[in-house]
């Protein structure tokens, strides 16, 4: 037997997460960045003793509120393309708990991040001790049970030797393209600082291999034929695209066989706005051009994506009589969707051998992606120069509220301003290699229609989750894994009062972050899609008891943590506090009071949303009619 080492279980947890390597096309690296943690009795005196003794090259930050601080790790780790991550220690009960909706995100985009919750005494002598549940049917059941369903791979620790296998699975789980997602290991509270004899070879530098998949004969050959069988093939870039670090053979692809390629929220920026073929992004928030595109093409060659129904259009995008579909997937479960032929492979590595193998081959789309490119650009113009009228106002989103409703608005928040047209006036004044991040409310629609980034790599929007709140925490999280460059956060009233606390540790940590805060008084995309669909509007708006639209002053709550803060209502405002925001060293926001219902709106798409079957309402039976139409029409499964 090797030489033995004797330590708690956190600190043999600390010097394991040490010596975890990455090696990825030849380069080789930590894979754990740093540990974001929030102390309470169930880690403070185990993980928290372990790393004040010795945390080696492990960051420690402090975070604010679990979920936030759990954000900004998902967020590092998507900006870090899951090559990097940050664990995250917390303690037992609430503290765990609050661990369960930032797992959620990760898991619906598939991002690996280590979750580290305290759990109960595995001696159960002090039982039930502060913040245990005490669930009456089975004394094994604690809160971290709750993140089991958001867990790619979940485990518990009651001893200090199940620490090593445990560990082992967790990051084979995480480095492994096909699984990558959050994991869980809750270790018991007293577990955490029991000592044990471990062999020093667990300690040794262990390096997880991210080897591209290669695609095999049968599945090259059938892409081939099915490629060169079509007359109008479009290539749909979902995030494995970018995580693969496609961009390069996918414009090759592209430009050399006239194909379009549009984009998921998770695959924009793989390859920049500016590329002659990129129609942009796809589905419900779509562009004109991309979901023209779609309809056209007989071959969707689908490349890292997971089809939701935001990209699908709830399964209507296509048409489906004539349109088959090639899957480009690590994921064997992702590439069996919409039944298409399946590639279950690295997308960088599949297009490359693809290439060679297409030589002479030309789409039929000719001068219609230019025709498309060109018509989208005109009506993203005419979105940058919306002009608010107090007689007469025709907003994007028409028919909700009346003119009398839109001047009411008007002078509660004291602007003219329209969303579409402040936001790119945003886009025209950042940096091109500025990183963007948003991911709940109307701001993603408008993000994946209209903003256009430059430099691959820049837009970073969750949109598998849509979890308010992740906007703020995750511009911390990017900072952190790019620091070099700016970040701004699109974030919306509604999300921005529902969790902001890492802005403080932005502060706190000299990362600086800018908010963008679009404040509309209220949560204007579901007050659109009740109102869309029959209903009246009903809780959605920001509105006093007595009827009064509330008008909060954001950039105060922001200078009392200390950020730099400007208030603006108009375009030139706007632009001129980005300028100047980029002069600061601290953390800004900017609050952009805007109009409702100046967001975008659809463009030839469809959702899929449980409108009621019965009700009282014409205009509520006149949707359900409206949406039982549409799915006649849509693909059943
Ligand atoms: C954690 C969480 N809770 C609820 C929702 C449902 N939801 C989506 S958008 C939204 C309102 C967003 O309001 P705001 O941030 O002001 O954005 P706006 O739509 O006004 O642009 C709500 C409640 C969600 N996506 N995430
Ligand atoms: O319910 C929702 C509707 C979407 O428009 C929004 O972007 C998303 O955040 C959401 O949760
Ligand atoms: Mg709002």
């Amino acid at each position: 037997m090797g030489k033995k080492i004797r330590l708690t279980t956190a600190q043999a947890l600390v010097k394991f997460l040490n010596q975890q390597y990455i090696h990825v096309d030849g380069e080789e690296f930590p894979f754990v960045e740093g540990v974001f943690n929030i102390f309470g009795h169930g880690n403070v005196l185990g993980i928290g003793q372990a790393l004040e003794q010795e945390a080696g090259h492990l960051k420690v930050i402090q975070g604010k509120n679990e979920q936030g601080m759990a954000l900004a790790a998902v967020a590092y780790s998507k900006q870090m393309l899951r090559r990097k991550i940050y664990a995250v220690t917390t303690s037992v009960g609430p503290g765990s708990a609050n661990l369960v909706t930032a797992a959620g995100t990760a898991l619906a985009n598939n991002i690996p991040v280590l979750f580290l919750p305290g759990d109960t005494f595995a001696t159960r002598q002090p039982d039930p001790v502060l913040q245990q549940v005490e669930q009456e049917y089975s004394a094994a059941i604690t809160t971290n049970d709750a993140l089991k369903p958001v867990s790619r791979y979940w485990d518990r620790v009651t001893r200090p030797e199940q620490l090593m296998s445990s560990l082992i699975r967790a990051f084979e789980v995480m480095t492994n393209s096909a699984t990558a997602g959050p994991v869980t290991v809750a270790i018991s509270q007293d577990v955490e600082g029991e000592a044990y004899d471990y062999d020093e070879a667990f300690f040794k530098k262990r390096v997880h291999y991210l080897d591209r998949k290669a695609p095999v004969e049968r599945e090259i050959q059938g892409a081939v034929e099915l490629i060169k069988a079509s007359k109008k093939p479009l290539i749909l870039v979902g995030g494995g695209a970018k995580y693969s670090g496609a961009r390069e053979i996918l414009m090759e692809l592209s430009k050399k066989h006239h194909i379009p390629l549009v984009e998921t929220q998770a695959g924009k920026s793989t390859v920049e706005a500016t590329f002659k073929n990129n129609l942009g992004g796809m589905g419900v928030t779509g562009t004109l051009s991309a979901n023209k595109a779609a309809k056209q093409a007989d071959l969707i060659i689908g490349i890292g994506t997971r089809y939701t129904d935001f990209a699908t259009s709830s399964k209507t995008a296509f048409d489906f009589d004539q349109a088959k579909f090639l899957n480009i997937n690590v994921s064997r479960m992702q590439s069996y969707k919409l039944d298409a032929f399946q590639v279950v492979a690295d997308a960088k590595t599949t297009l490359e051998q693809l290439a060679p193998l297409l030589e002479g081959y030309v789409s039929e789309f000719g001068d219609i992606i230019s025709e498309l490119k060109a018509e989208w650009l005109n009506e993203r113009s005419r979105l940058a120069n919306v002009e608010f009228k107090r007689e007469s106002f025709d907003p994007e989103i028409k028919g909700h509220f009346s003119q009398e409703v839109l001047n009411e608005y008007a002078d509660a928040l004291g602007t003219e301003l329209a969303q579409t047209t402040a936001l790119l006036a945003v886009n025209e004044a950042v940096d091109p290699d500025s990183n963007v991040i948003t991911s709940a409310g109307s701001l993603p629609g408008d993000m994946q229609r209209i903003w256009n980034p430059a430099v691959p790599n820049t837009y970073s929007v969750e949109y598998g989750y849509s979890c308010m709140g992740y906007e703020i925490s995750g511009a911390l999280g990017i900072k952190l894994a790019e620091p070099e460059k700016e970040v701004y956060s699109f974030v919306g009233d509604g999300s921005f009062l529902m969790l902001h606390s890492e802005l403080v540790t932005s502060i706190q940590y000299n990362q600086k972050i800018n908010v963008v805060l679009f404040d509309n008084s209220g949560f204007g995309c579901i007050n659109n899609l009740q109102m869309g669909n029959g209903m009246g509007t009903y809780f959605t708006e920001f509105r006093t008891h007595d009827n009064q639209i509330m008008n909060i002053d954001y950039a105060k709550v922001a200078e009392g943590y200390g950020a730099k803060v400007y208030r603006v209502n108009t375009a030139s405002e706007l632009k001129a506090a980005i300028e100047d925001a980029k002069k600061q060293t601290v953390s800004t926001l900017i609050e952009i009071k805007v109009l409702p219902k100046t967001m975008t709106e659809g463009y030839e798409n469809w959702w899929h949303v449980g409108n009621a079957e019965v009700s009282e309402s014409p205009s509520i039976q006149k949707a359900y009619e409206e949406n039982s139409k549409m799915l006649e029409k849509a693909k059943q499964y």
